[in-house]
C-alpha cells in the first residue's frame, strides 16, 4: 500500500501505510488514579513524518505524547495498559531502559524551560549524561544542534551568556536543540509554539518541516492552522479515543467522521 494509501479501519481508527511505522501503539489505555484517560489507542506512526495530535482541551492528546517517552512512570498512581512499540520493543516493559528511551525519544514542551545555564551548556548538559566527548567532539555536537534547530547564527557569538536572557522564540529553539543533540530518532513536541508570536511560530514550524527528514516528529496542538501546515498525518482525538488518523490533507478537507468534520468546521471545541 503506498502512502497515498492510507487507510482508516472505522472499528478501530487504525491508519496504516507503506512507509515502516516508528512506534506502533496498541490498545493503549491509560488511568490517572483511576480516571480512563485513554480508551483503546491504536496508530501507527509512520518514520520520518510529521503527526500531529489535534482535539478539543482535555481529550488526551498531552497524555498519549507524554506515554511515548514514558514520563508518567515517575508518578504513583498513574498506570498505562497496552503497547506502545519503538522499533520492535515496547517501551512501557519496565525492562525498557529510561536512559535508553531518553536517547531515542526527545521531547519539546509547550513553555520553553532552559535550565538557568550557559546557552553552550543547555545543550551540552543531556550529551555529558550519555556520552563521554572530547572538549572538541562536544563543541562540534553543540553547534551542529543549534544549526539543526536553526539558533546558531543567533547565539554563535554568545554561547557563554545565560540562556534566560534569550527570547522565547530563541529558548524554545535552545531546547529543541537540546533535544536533537542526543540524536534521538523520534521526537515529541507539545504545543512548541502556544507561548510564541506569530514570527517565532513560523520559524519553529519551518524548523519542523526541516527535521523531519531526520526525525519522526509527534506535534501535539490546539492550532488547526498549524496542523494543516506542517504535518503529513493528523490524528483527531474526542475523550480519550483516536477518532481519526489519516493524511493530513484528508482530514482538513474530506474527513471520514462527522465529530472531525465538526472539530475543524469549528462547530465545537
Ligand atoms: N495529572 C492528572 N491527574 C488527573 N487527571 C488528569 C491529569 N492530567 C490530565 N488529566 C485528565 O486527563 C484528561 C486528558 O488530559 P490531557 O492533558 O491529556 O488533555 P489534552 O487534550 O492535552 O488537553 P489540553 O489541550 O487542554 O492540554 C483530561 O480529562 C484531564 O483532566
Amino acid at each position: 500500500m503506498t502512502d497515498s494509501a492510507l487507510a482508516t479501519n472505522p472499528a478501530s481508527a487504525v491508519a496504516t501505510s507503506a512507509v515502516a511505522p516508528k512506534l506502533t501503539v496498541r490498545d493503549l489505555h491509560f488511568y490517572y488514579n483511576g480516571f480512563h484517560a485513554l480508551k483503546g489507542i491504536n496508530m501507527d506512526i509512520p518514520e520520518k513524518k510529521v503527526t500531529a495530535i489535534i482535539g478539543p482541551s482535555g481529550c488526551g492528546k498531552s497524555t498519549l505524547l507524554r506515554i511515548f517517552n514514558r514520563i508518567y512512570a515517575i508518578y504513583p498512581k498513574l498506570e498505562a495498559k497496552g503497547e506502545v512499540v519503538l522499533d520492535g520493543d515496547n517501551i512501557l516493559d519496565p525492562s525498557y531502559s529510561m536512559n535508553r528511551l531518553r536517547s531515542k525519544v526527545g521531547m519539546v514542551f509547550q513553555k520553553p524551560v532552559p535550565f538557568p545555564m550557559t546557552i553552550f551548556e543547555n545543550v551540552a548538559y543531556g550529551i555529558r549524561h550519555h556520552e563521554k566527548l572530547s572538549k572538541s567532539d562536544m563543541e562540534a555536537r553543540v553547534e551542529q544542534a543549534l544549526r539543526s534547530a536553526a539558533l546558531w547564527d543567533e547565539v554563535k557569538d554568545k554561547l557563554k551568556q545565560n540562556a534566560l536572557g534569550l527570547s522565547g522564540g530563541q529558548q524554545q529553539r535552545l531546547c529543541i536543540a537540546r533535544a536533537i543533540a542526543l540524536k534521538p530518532e523520534v521526537l515529541l513536541l507539545d504545543e512548541p509554539t502556544s507561548a510564541l508570536d506569530p514570527i517565532a511560530t513560523g520559524r519553529i514550524e519551518q524548523l519542523v518541516e526541516e527535521l523531519k527528514s531526520e526525525f519522526t516528529i509527534v506535534i501535539v496542538t490546539h492550532n488547526m492552522q498549524q496542523a494543516a501546515r506542517c504535518s503529513d498525518l493528523t490524528a483527531f482525538m474526542y475523550m480519550g479515543e483516536l477518532i481519526e488518523f489519516d493524511q493530513t490533507e484528508k482530514i482538513f478537507t474530506k474527513p471520514g467522521k462527522k465529530q472531525t468534520e465538526d472539530y475543524i468546521t469549528g462547530r465545537f471545541g
